[in-house]
């Protein structure tokens, strides 16, 4: 069966009384970009000047056959195939599908599955960034064929995909509370020659995850004062991430790294192929992550810290790979 064979021209002229087979748009580039009829409209003797000043002269009729889905329908059924919890669909708009986040959290999508759906002919899937942060609305991904009409097979394959891991093609994960541990080091701001400059910082991007700095403390640039701080946030029992600022780089007086280290954390990586960020250290010390922050974090926008935080905070492990992986497109500038 041909999908033409399914379709039937008619002249607009000769289409008042029938009924639209698919959403129509106009664009009028600077002012609008929509739907100016929707599928399922009964076509007017005065809609025929508007369809031709957005260039249908014809219009299809439709008679589906069986085997065979409306863009609608396939889109629909690409949407739910990917559904994951924290996201939600929207109707077809023109053929499309939107996915979008439900929650704030954590955007998990498995590019691998996204490539292979995109892999097959006339169906896409365009998707947000996975482990980016999503609030309440945004929009993660689209699904559309891109024929009229598409064989139900297609989508089944679709299905398929989206069904052989066990795992949705893409979820959003709610954060979890966290309550950090804050060591600021720096001999400049302990013995009070500079302001501390660094806890504002890290206190805001916590709290826009919905954790927080329990307490944060200061030490000198002796290694022995940053072992014992540690060391008491995880006595004391009570911080679930730990983090240490400053101290980070190449001089004398950067002590940071070896005293993380001597505190006896293990080390995930010291160095993250990002800039800026590239001096942060990720490691974890009897399960909690440790993170040595360097001072790039006090003063750009967006860093490794930025990549990593959100996903500690919806309580995934970092591994190497995960860091291995912050290069390529990791090139922010500083
Ligand atoms: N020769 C090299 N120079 C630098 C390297 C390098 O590899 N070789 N790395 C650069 C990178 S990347 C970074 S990031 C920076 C900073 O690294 P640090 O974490 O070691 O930062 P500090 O030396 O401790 O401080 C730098 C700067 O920031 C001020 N600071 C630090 N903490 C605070 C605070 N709590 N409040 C206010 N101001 C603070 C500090 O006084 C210094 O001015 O190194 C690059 N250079
Ligand atoms: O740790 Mo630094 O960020 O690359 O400026």
């Amino acid at each position: 069966m041909k999908h033409d064979s399914m379709l039937e021209e008619v002249p607009v002229e000769q289409a008042v009384g029938m009924v639209l087979a698919h959403d129509l748009t106009q664009i009028i580039p600077g002012k609008f970009k929509g739907r100016l009829f929707k599928k399922g409209h009964v076509i007017r003797e005065e809609d025929i000047p508007a369809l031709l000043s957005i260039g249908k002269e014809h219009i299809y009729t439709l008679r589906l056959q069986q085997g065979y889905l409306h863009e609608d329908e396939a889109a629909l059924r690409m949407a739910k195939a990917a559904q994951g919890a924290g996201v939600t669909l929207t109707e077809p708009h023109e053929g499309k599908v939107t996915l979008k986040s439900a929650i704030h959290g954590l955007v998990k999508i498995d590019k691998d599955r996204i490539d292979q759906v995109n892999s097959l002919d006339q169906v896409i899937m365009s998707t947000v960034k996975t482990n980016t942060v999503a609030e309440p609305g945004r929009s993660l991904m689209g699904t559309r064929v891109i024929p009229l009409v598409i064989e139900e097979d297609r989508i089944m394959a679709v299905e398929r995909i989206a069904a052989s891991t066990g795992q949705p093609l893409v979820e959003v994960k709610p954060f979890r509370p966290l309550r950090a541990g804050l060591i600021t080091t720096g001999s400049e701001v302990f013995k009070g020659r500079i302001e501390d400059k660094f806890g504002p910082v890290v206190r805001n991007k916590l709290a826009a995850l919905g954790s927080e700095v329990i307490e944060q403390r200061f030490a000198p640039d002796d290694s022995e004062t940053i072992v014992q701080e540690i060391r008491r946030f995880l006595e004391e029992d009570r911080a679930d991430l730990i983090l240490v600022t400053g101290g980070m780089s190449v001089d004398p007086d950067d002590r940071t790294p070896g005293a993380i280290k001597r505190a006896g954390a293990s080390v995930v990586s010291y160095g993250s192929p990002m800039l800026p960020g590239s001096m942060l250290l990720m490691g974890y010390l009897d399960g909690i992550p440790i993170m040595g922050l360097p001072g790039c974090v006090m003063h750009d926008p967006y860093t490794s810290f930025d990549v990593l935080l959100p996903r500690i905070c919806a309580g995934e492990t970092i591994t190497r790979a995960d860091i291995t992986e912050l290069g390529y497109g990791g090139l922010y500038g500083c």
